[in-house]
């Protein structure tokens, strides 16, 4: 759902200051100069932390993206700062201890792209089981000059099981369109989910890791990036899984050893793996490219367009919130470090 924000400060003096670190929706700008001095970064060039900490001196908010390292070095060194607003619901780029620390509130944008990154979940999984890129790519070629009754033979998805490692949000959305492919689902999650909602997600059902990995034909990977998650797909993870089996990560590099995954590729350990998300995105393993079994998707799992403007307005709500609560009415809705306030 859009997040709606209704001005309602007509005109302010001593407006407090604020950096978009990064390109925006035009509208959000202008809607932002109502109650902000604002300085945008359209021409997108990605700060250094110290570009960062420079630009930051005599602000009071940030509106980042998956992609600026707010550390606590930039944190520390930024005396004036209030609020660093995620534009993403990921918020690994976020040191939210120093920043609770510091004193510094931090948001993200939950629940507005649930649904989007779903469908774009779906849409890997099946072009990767369905080697949809690969065999486009064989007949842009030129190579298409008749019918073969084996040419690229993929995996089913209809009848199969679908395995979700991080049953939150976004997981459970993806969950609930595997009804209509008639799969089981196993998960694996920090904890249950409750008995309701493991009934709207197809009937999911709670296992270990190992298990889900020997089990399911799909597996597919949206859980947070942390310390926890760092490599919670690995060689001995990939041995696990079924020679035919499809691995999808639409959470973050890093929960998946890219070197181990391109091993198990290439000695075809797992049959096809789908991947938005890379360890030091933008930059890809080289090898990635010469392997014909992986698609590769440049971060868009919420890139639709009405999802991205949702997200820029959600971040840009909670920004309002957390540094003008009065005209807001409320806390940030989505606060990740209460504690700030109390
Ligand atoms: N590729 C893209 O463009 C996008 C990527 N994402 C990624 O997806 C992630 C999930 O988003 P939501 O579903 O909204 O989050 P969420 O917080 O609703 O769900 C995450 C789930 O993962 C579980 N979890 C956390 N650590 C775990 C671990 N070590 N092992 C097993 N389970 C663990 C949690 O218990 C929770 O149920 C985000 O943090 C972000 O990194 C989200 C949106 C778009
Ligand atoms: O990667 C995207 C996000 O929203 O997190």
């Amino acid at each position: 759902m859009t997040t709606v924000i209704k001005p309602t400060m007509p005109t302010m003096p001593n407006k407090p200051k604020i950096l978009l670190a990064r390109a925006i929706f035009p509208e959000v700008i202008t809607h932002l100069e109502q109650f902000f001095d604002v300085e945008s970064n359209q021409d997108d060039h990605i700060f250094s932390s110290t570009e960062l900490i420079e630009k930051l001196q005599d602000k009071d908010g940030l509106i980042a993206t998956g992609s600026e390292p707010v550390s606590a070095e930039v944190l520390r060194a930024c005396p004036r700062l209030k609020a660093v607003c995620n534009q993403a619901v990921g918020y690994n780029n976020i040191d939210v201890a120093a920043a609770t620390k510091a004193g510094v509130m931090v948001t993200n944008t939950p629940d507005v792209l649930n649904e989007t990154t779903a469908d774009f979940g779906w849409a890997l999984l099946m072009a990767t089981a369905r080697r949809i890129t690969e065999s486009e790519h064989w007949l842009r070629a030129g190579k298409w000059n008749k019918w073969r009754f084996d040419s690229f033979l993929g995996a089913d998805v209809h009848g199969a099981t679908l395995g979700v490692i991080g049953m939150g949000r976004i997981g459970q959305a993806i969950a609930r369109r595997s009804m209509g492919f008639d799969m089981q689902v196993l998960y694996h999650n920090r904890s249950r989910v409750s008995p309701e909602l493991e009934a709207r997600a197809n009937n999911a059902r709670l296992v270990s890791k190992e298990e889900l990995l020997r089990q399911a034909d799909h597996v597919i990977l949206v859980l947070p990036y942390s310390k926890a998650s760092h490599h919670t797909i690995g060689a001995a993870e990939l041995a696990m899984m079924k020679p035919g089996a499809t691995l999808v990560n639409l959470a973050r590099g890093g929960i998946v050893d890219d070197v181990a995954l391109i091993a198990a590729l290439r000695e075809h350990k797992i049959a096809a793996a789908g991947l938005d998300v890379f360890e030091n995105e933008p930059a890809l393993h080289p090898d990635f490219l010469t392997l014909s079994n992986v698609v590769l998707t440049p971060h868009i799992a919420s890139a639709s367009e009405p999802t991205r403007r949702a997200m820029a307005a959600c971040a840009a709500a909670n920004l309002l919130a957390a540094l003008l609560p009065a005209a807001a009415g409320a806390l940030p809705p989505n606060l990740l470090n209460p504690e700030v306030k109390r």
